[in-house]
């Protein structure tokens, strides 16, 4: 894994990267977490045409979609444009997206005697589309503009693969982790395993950083995220983070962050509901952070827009290696200039 990191090098002088590494910057860095998505035109454009999986496998329409959002929003990192959950197809799970209702998996794992049948695919040539886009993307991209790939953690990963979808309470994942935990013990690993090549895959084709999504371990509490979750996440971020910066990002609990700490990464995701001075805090001194505003103000008209940016910048006012974005992903039916005018602020506000 020479090669990956010599090509990297080429794009560490941007204002998201030296962020990262918390140097000094000009202005705060800021991008949008689902930035290419529905809200924009330009994405409906594309995705009227195909399916949303179609647009996740065919590298040219996820590279142009990626590309656009950047370019259309002015903001500091791309992020390729594809999804948690096609890595749970080659892996044998059964993945439908459907119309209005979100992922479905036809065939979840329904009890521990099912985790066996999940299929190792250390080779990734499955997910070639995923790394053919990151060459289309960055061949495209300037330079001063990092490409950011990305994948789920296995606690998500895994409530997708039990529940069969999104789910209110995690029943059947919960009762997997307390009743049968060697089955639990078997299944994270198997996700820890493929998504350590996974990202590396993603890095070698040229991304800058990852950030790896816990989107519903903030239902856990602190005792079971500790026991059932951080293990696998941080043998997962062990495994990425000699080959790039890793953005380790949970929300909903944030009675977790101290755990989500420990579990490792060099940047931490952190939503609304705590101020992100006191995430700082929880955090330490050694890392970035990246947050965090509540996606809903994105909805408040532009001069309370800009006192809630402002709001966020001034909690991280002082130090260096503060990544703006939302707390959790945009609305599909924000309006766009709402976003464009936050990238704005953000630059204008943010500088030093
Ligand atoms: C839980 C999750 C998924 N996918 C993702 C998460 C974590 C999200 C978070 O914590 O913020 C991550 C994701 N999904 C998508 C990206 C692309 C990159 C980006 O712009 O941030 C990323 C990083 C595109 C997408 N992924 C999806 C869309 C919408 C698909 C469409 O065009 O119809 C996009 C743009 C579909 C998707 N994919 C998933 C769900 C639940 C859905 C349906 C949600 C909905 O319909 O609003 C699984």
């Amino acid at each position: 894994m020479d090669a990956p990191l010599a090509e990297t090098a080429r794009y560490q002088n941007s204002r998201f990267m030296k962020a990262v590494r918390r140097e000094p910057v000009d202005t705060t860095p800021i991008w949008i977490m689902r930035q290419a998505g529905r809200y924009l035109p330009e994405y409906m454009e594309v995705r009227n045409k195909v399916t949303f999986i179609e647009l996740c496998k065919t590298p040219e329409l996820a590279a142009e979609v990626t590309i656009t959002a950047q370019r259309e929003l002015g903001v500091d990192a791309a992020i390729l444009f594809a999804d948690l959950l096609p890595i749970l197809e080659p892996m044998g799970l059964d993945l439908e997206y459907l119309k209005g209702e979100g992922p479905v998996i036809h065939n979840p794992i329904q009890d521990s005697s099912q985790v066996d049948r999940l299929t190792d695919i250390a080779d990734m040539d499955c997910l070639d589309f995923v790394f053919q886009a990151v060459k289309l993307i960055r061949a495209e991209l300037p330079a001063d503009i990092p490409l950011l790939g990305f994948a789920g953690c296995p606690f998500t990963l895994a409530s997708y693969a039990i529940e069969g979808g999104s789910s209110k309470n995690y029943r059947r994942t919960k009762q997997m982790m307390y009743n049968d935990p060697s089955a639990w013990d078997a299944l994270m690993n198997r996700f820890v395993d493929n998504l350590v090549v996974y990202l590396q895959r993603q890095i070698a084709a040229g991304c800058q950083a990852v950030q790896i999504f816990d989107s519903w371990a903030g239902c856990l509490s602190p005792e079971d995220y500790q026991q059932y979750v951080q293990p696998y996440t941080a043998k997962l971020v062990t495994g990425v983070q000699d080959y790039a910066p890793v953005i380790n990002f949970l929300t909903g609990n944030p009675a977790l962050l101290g755990l989500q700490r420990q579990a490792g990464g060099q940047v931490f995701g952190v939503d609304w509901r705590i101020n992100l001075a006191d995430a700082w805090e929880i955090f330490g001194p050694d890392v970035a952070i990246q947050g965090n505003m509540d996606p809903i103000a994105l909805y408040a008209d532009l001069p309370v827009l800009k006192q809630k940016a402002k709001a966020v910048l001034d909690a991280a006012a002082g130090r260096n290696g503060h990544i703006f974005n939302l707390g959790h992903g945009v609305m599909p039916d924000m309006n766009p200039d709402h976003v464009k005018a936050l990238v704005e602020m953000v630059h204008e506000l943010g500088t030093r």
